[in-house]
C-alpha cells in the first residue's frame, strides 16, 4: 500500500515515457494504475505485428491510450508520435517533467535521452529486456552513473573471412545472407560489397569486368537467377575451395549449382508457371533501396533459403524460417513476463525519484536462472564515473593520421558513430571546422562541405598533434573536448577506423584479425547480445547469470566505488572483473526469493 506521501508524489508527477513497445505499453498500464495522472509517451513507431504478442494493449487496434483511458478515463495521457531525436524534444521540453522512464530498444536513442535528461537535470529510469533476462537502472545527474558512464557491449560482429569463406555457424550464414547477398541484390548498387561478384573468366580482367550481379541485355529473369544462383552457391565456394591452406584443419564446403537441385526441365516449367510470383510482393521501385527488415516476410523468406542453401554447402545444421527469423532480426524472443516485471520495477524507481529517496534507489537485474533463490537482483547504483566523457568533463584522446584522415573520416567513424552525435559542431579555438544545421548560409554549407573533405592537417584551422577540438551537439546540448594525437600507422586489421579513440572504450568485439561485420544490435538495453537459437547461446546465458549471481554477492556502497573499477550496471556481461566473492546459498531449497533487501538473504543463509 502507498503512503498518502507516495500517492500525492505520484498525483503531482508529470512523467514522459520514451517508447511504447513491450515494456512501455506495460509501463504505461502499470502507471495508470498507480494513481499517475500525467503521463506524456513519445513513440515513433505505429504498432508493428510482431509486438502484437505481447503488447497487450494494443491489440485489435486499439493504440495504448485509448486502452488504458477506459479503465481510468480521468487520467491525462499526452501521445507524440515521433522520434525522440526530433528537435522539439529540446532540453526545455525535457525540463518540463518530473522524471523520464525509458522503455526504448536501441542504443542510439537511449543515449540520446541520456544527454537530454543530463542537460535538463532530470531524473532517467532505464530498462531494458532481453527474454527472460531484464534491468531497470536509475540515473541522477551528479550522484549516480549516467547511462553512458560504463562503455556499452557493441552489436555482435563477426571477421569478414568467416563471413565470406569459412563459416561454422549458422548465424555466420544468415549474415552472409542479409549483409552481402540480399544487399548486393535489392539494396544500393555501388556499395562495397565484399561478396564476390566477378566470374571466373573476368577474374583476371581490371577491376573494370563484368559485375556478374548485372543483369545482361535481354536475360529473362530465370536465366538472371539461375546464373546468379550458380555464382555464389557453386563458382564463390570453388574459389573458396582453390585455397587449399584455408582447409586444412577444416570440413571442405560443397559447391552447390542450381542444375544440381534443378532439373533443367523442371526449371522451365515451374519458371514459367511461377513466374511473376515475386514481382508481386516487391515494388520493381523499391529494389535498389532495399535494407533487410525482419518484419519483411519476403525478405526474411529469401535470406533464410540462401542462409541454408549456404549451411548445406558447410555442412551446417539447417534452420527453420522462425529459428532464421530470429536470428536474423537479432531477436532474443520477448517474454512478456519479463516486461512486466520490469515495468513494475521502472514504477517503484520512479516512485523513490519523485519522494527523493536518495539512499534507496536499486539498479535491479531480472535474472534468467532463478535456481539460486533470486529472481531479481538489487544493487546500489554507483556513484558517476568520474573518466565519462558524457557526464564529466574529462577529454577524449584520439590518434589519428591527421595528414591522411579527411575531416569525414572524423565526422562519420567518430562524432557520429562512436559519439552518437546528431547534429555536431566541431571548433578548434574559435574557428569552427564544420557545423550541421537548417539555419546555415549558403556560403557556409559549401565551406564545410569542402572541409569535409580535407586532410585534418589542410583545414583552414590545421588540426595536428596537440590540438584540442571542442565536439558540441547543440540539440544534445553535450559537448566534449577531443585531443588529438598524430600516429603514422595503424594495423588496418585491428584498427579499421584508421584512428583510436582513448579516455572511454567500448567494451571489446569479438574481432579475430579481420575487419569485422555487425549483426544487429540487441533490442535489449545493453545486455550481452544473446545469439537465439545458436549453440552458443547456452553458454552464454549461462555465463551470464553466474556473473550476476556473483556480482549480487556483495551490495556495493556509492563511497566504495572509487576504490574498485566499477561494474557496467547496463548489462552483467563485463563484470567478472571485480567479482565478489560468491553466496553460497543451498540449492536443494527450492523457494524462491524475490529480494528486495540483500541482508535479509544473508541473514536467511545462516540461519
Ligand atoms: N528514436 C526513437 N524515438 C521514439 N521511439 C522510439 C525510438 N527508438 C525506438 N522507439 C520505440 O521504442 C519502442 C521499443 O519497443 P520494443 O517492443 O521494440 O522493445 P522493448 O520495449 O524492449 O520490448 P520487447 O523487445 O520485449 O518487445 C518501439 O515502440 C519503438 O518505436
Ligand atoms: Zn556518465
Amino acid at each position: 500500500m502507498a503512503s498518502q506521501e507516495q500517492l500525492s508524489a505520484i498525483k503531482r508527477a508529470k512523467v514522459l515515457m520514451v517508447g511504447a513497445g513491450g515494456i512501455g505499453c506495460e509501463l504505461l498500464k502499470t502507471l495508470a494504475l498507480s494513481g499517475f495522472q500525467d503521463i506524456h509517451i513519445i513513440d515513433m513507431d505505429t504498432i508493428e505485428v510482431s509486438n502484437l504478442n505481447r503488447q497487450f494493449l494494443f491489440r485489435q487496434s486499439h493504440v495504448a491510450r485509448d486502452a488504458v483511458l477506459r479503465f481510468r478515463p480521468n487520467i491525462s495521457i499526452t501521445p507524440y508520435h515521433a522520434n525522440v531525436k526530433e528537435s522539439c524534444f529540446n532540453v526545455d521540453f525535457f525540463k518540463e517533467f518530473d522524471v523520464v522512464l525509458n522503455g526504448l530498444d536501441n542504443l542510439d536513442a537511449r543515449r540520446h535521452v541520456n544527454r537530454l535528461c543530463l542537460a535538463a537535470d532530470i531524473p532517467l529510469v532505464e530498462s531494458g529486456t532481453t527474454g527472460f533476462l531484464g534491468q531497470v537502472t536509475v540515473h541522477l545527474k551528479g550522484k549516480t552513473e549516467c547511462y553512458e558512464c560504463q562503455p556499452k557491449p557493441a552489436p555482435k560482429t563477426y571477421p569478414v573471412c568467416t563471413i565470406t569463406s569459412t563459416p561454422s555457424k549458422f548465424v555466420h550464414c544468415i549474415v552472409w545472407a542479409k549483409d552481402l547477398l540480399f544487399a548486393k541484390l535489392f539494396g544500393d548498387k555501388n556499395q562495397e560489397n565484399d561478396l564476390n561478384v566477378r566470374s571466373s573468366d573476368t577474374a583476371n580482367l581490371s577491376e573494370h569486368s563484368e559485375d556478374v550481379f548485372e543483369c545482361r541485355k535481354d536475360e529473362d529473369i530465370e536465366r538472371y537467377g539461375r546464373r546468379i544462383y550458380d555464382h555464389v552457391f557453386g563458382h564463390n565456394i570453388e574459389v573458396a575451395l582453390s585455397n587449399e591452406e584455408t582447409w586444412k584443419n577444416r570440413n571442405k564446403p560443397r559447391p552447390i549449382y542450381s542444375k544440381d537441385v534443378l532439373p533443367e526441365e523442371q526449371t522451365k516449367e515451374n519458371g514459367n508457371e511461377e513466374k511473376g510470383c515475386a514481382a508481386d510482393d516487391v515494388s520493381a521501385m523499391d529494389i535498389g533501396n532495399l535494407t533487410f527488415d525482419k518484419d519483411d516476410q519476403l525478405a526474411v523468406e529469401f535470406v533464410t533459403a540462401a542462409a541454408n542453401i549456404r549451411a548445406s554447402s558447410f555442412g551446417i545444421p539447417l534452420h527453420s524460417l522462425f529459428e532464421a527469423k530470429g536470428i536474423a532480426g537479432n531477436i532474443v524472443h520477448a517474454v512478456a513476463t519479463t516486461n512486466a516485471i520490469i515495468a513494475g520495477l521502472i514504477v517503484i524507481e520512479a516512485i523513490k525519484v519523485l519522494q527523493k529517496d536518495n539512499n534507496n534507489y536499486r539498479m535491479t537485474y531480472c535474472l534468467e536462472h532463478p535456481s539460486r533463490k533470486l529472481l531479481l537482483m538489487p544493487v546500489e547504483p554507483y556513484e558517476p564515473n568520474r573518466s565519462c566523457y558524457v557526464c564529466s568533463e574529462t577529454p577524449l584522446s584520439l590518434e589519428v593520421n591527421t595528414q591522411r584522415s579527411k575531416l569525414r573520416d572524423f565526422v562519420e567513424k567518430i562524432i557520429k558513430a562512436k559519439l552518437g552525435m546528431n547534429f555536431p559542431l566541431i571548433m578548434q579555438g574559435a574557428s569552427i571546422l564544420y557545423e550541421v544545421g537548417e539555419d546555415l548560409e549558403e556560403d557556409m554549407v559549401a565551406i564545410y562541405a569542402a572541409n569535409l573533405e580535407k586532410a585534418l592537417s589542410e583545414l583552414p584551422s590545421p588540426v595536428t598533434s596537440g590540438s584540442v577540438l571542442t565536439v558540441e551537439d547543440l540539440q544534445q546540448e553535450f559537448s566534449c573536448s577531443i585531443n588529438i594525437k598524430h600516429r603514422e600507422e595503424f594495423d588496418e586489421e585491428k584498427e579499421p577506423d584508421g584512428m583510436l579513440l582513448t579516455g572511454w572504450v567500448e567494451a571489446p568485439v569479438d574481432n579475430d584479425n579481420n575487419k569485422p561485420i555487425r549483426n544487429d544490435e540487441s533490442t535489449s538495453n545493453a545486455l550481452p547480445s544473446v545469439e537465439t537459437l545458436e549453440g552458443e547461446k547456452d553458454d552464454e546465458i549461462q555465463e551470464t547469470s553466474e556473473v550476476v549471481e556473483a556480482f549480487a554477492g556483495k551490495k556495493r556502497k556509492l563511497s566504495e566505488v572509487s576504490e574498485v573499477t566499477a561494474p557496467d550496471p547496463s548489462g552483467p556481461s563485463s563484470i567478472n572483473q571485480n567479482k565478489p566473492e560468491k553466496l553460497d546459498i543451498d540449492d536443494k531449497d527450492d523457494e524462491l526469493i524475490i529480494s528486495d533487501d540483500w541482508e535479509s538473504l544473508t541473514k536467511k543463509k545462516k540461519l
